[in-house]
């Protein structure tokens, strides 16, 4: 499976509105706290809207909701493969993305046969407080060797200056919040993203 160098992640079916359009091939819907019937509506609308600008929907966390709601791709970290029946989801056809921050994890995740793997956080990250130390790009390298063929994900800190060393230490997509939902100009930005993966695409 090819995953899309440019993975976009936002915490809401507004923000896919408003970047997907500009040519975003995979994007994540990362809802922490929403009640039931809002985070349904949310799920419901980012699908409708990736269906139609053919774009990639992943859905992070909520795998139960987004498989009722017609999504095909959803994205666990550990604590969630804890809870989430993996029998069911696989059933259903739907592909899993997995995190991972060090071996242990990377062991728990590869048992699960996972579509992609994410390493984080590569450089620091302000999105959410985090007990790992940035991972850098030698380990990048490290996990490629122990994960391809499956499709490697780098997450943390990373904006466009980053990208050619994420992508030469051998990450095939490389995924981002702050740098385009913080910036002045998200869609100035987002088209940046953008045209700096192109070579990797
Ligand atoms: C692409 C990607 N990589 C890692 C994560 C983090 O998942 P998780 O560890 O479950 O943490 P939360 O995002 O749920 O806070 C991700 N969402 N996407
Ligand atoms: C949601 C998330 N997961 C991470 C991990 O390492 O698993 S790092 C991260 C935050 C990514 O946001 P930004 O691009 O703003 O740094
Ligand atoms: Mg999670």
């Amino acid at each position: 499976m090819k995953l899309d160098p440019f993975y976009l992640i936002v915490d809401s079916a507004a923000w896919i509105e408003r970047l997907v359009p500009l040519g975003v091939r995979l994007v994540q819907l990362r809802i922490k706290t929403m009640d039931e019937v809002g985070l349904r509506a949310e799920i419901r609308k980012a699908r409708a809207l990736c269906t139609h600008h053919q774009c990639q929907l992943i859905v992070n966390d909520h795998w139960r909701q987004a498989m009722e709601e017609g999504c095909d791709f959803v994205h666990l970290g550990q604590e969630d493969l804890q809870t989430a029946d993996l029998s069911q989801i696989r059933a259903a056809g739907v592909r899993l993305g997995l995190s991972t921050h060090d071996h242990a994890e990377l062991e728990t995740a590869m048992a699960a046969e996972p579509d992609y793997l994410a390493l984080g956080p590569i450089y620091p990250t302000i999105l959410k407080k985090m007990k790992w130390a940035p991972q850098g790009l030698e380990r990048i390298a490290e996990w490629k060797r122990l994960v391809a063929p499956i499709p490697l994900v780098a997450i943390g800190g990373l904006n466009p200056d980053r990208l050619d060393g994420v992508f030469e230490a051998g990450a095939d997509s490389a995924a981002v919040v702050t740098d385009i939902t913080l910036h002045a100009d998200p869609e100035g930005r987002t088209r940046e993203w953008i045209e700096k993966t192109r070579p990797w695409r």
